[in-house]
């Protein structure tokens, strides 16, 4: 059922600084800022070889990270994604073993235009776990 390590999620206090630091500091390879409203987030992906890193920033009321940053301030690591082949097979499997899927439990579209659902933390060991579907 599990694919690759999607992305790493790392949520950010100021994403410029943040995308200054990886890559003028570290050289990496940055997308553009995308805004992402209906996330209550703007993201960048740091490009590596193996995996991305997705640096998070709060945007507008009611982010879902919001509360996250009050309780880290300087940031942290908020989620890992992974990929699988059937988001709803997966989702499914999830519930019926007693997880709580976010939300309204059903996949909205991503960062990268794909179907993702997250886990509660509190089911998968205590990591935010994102699935998308590829
Ligand atoms: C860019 C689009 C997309 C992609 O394509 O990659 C994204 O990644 S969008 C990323 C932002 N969106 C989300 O994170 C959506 C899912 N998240 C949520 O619904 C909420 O963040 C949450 C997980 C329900 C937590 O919300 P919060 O307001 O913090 O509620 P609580 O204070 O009640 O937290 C409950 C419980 O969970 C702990 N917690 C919160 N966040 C995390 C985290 N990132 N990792 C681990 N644990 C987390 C929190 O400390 C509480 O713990 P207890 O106090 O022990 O109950
Ligand atoms: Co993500």
């Amino acid at each position: 059922m599990l694919g690759r390590l999607n992305h790493v999620a790392l949520a950010v206090p100021a994403l410029a600084d943040a995308v200054a630091r990886y890559r003028d500091m570290l050289g990496a390879t940055v997308s553009a800022p995308q805004a992402l409203p209906e996330h209550g987030v703007t993201v960048v992906f740091v490009e590596l070889d193996n995996t991305k890193i997705e640096l998070l920033e709060p945007l507008g009321e009611g982010s879902p990270i919001a509360a996250f940053l009050a309780k880290n301030p300087k940031g942290g690591m908020h989620h890992v994604c992974y990929e699988v082949t059937d988001i709803v097979a997966a989702r499914d499997r999830l519930v019926a073993a007693g997880a709580r899927v976010l939300g309204d439990g059903e996949p909205k579209i991503g960062a990268h235009g794909r179907p993702v659902v997250f886990i509660h933390p509190g089911d998968m060991f205590g990591t935010l776990t994102e699935l998308e579907e590829v």
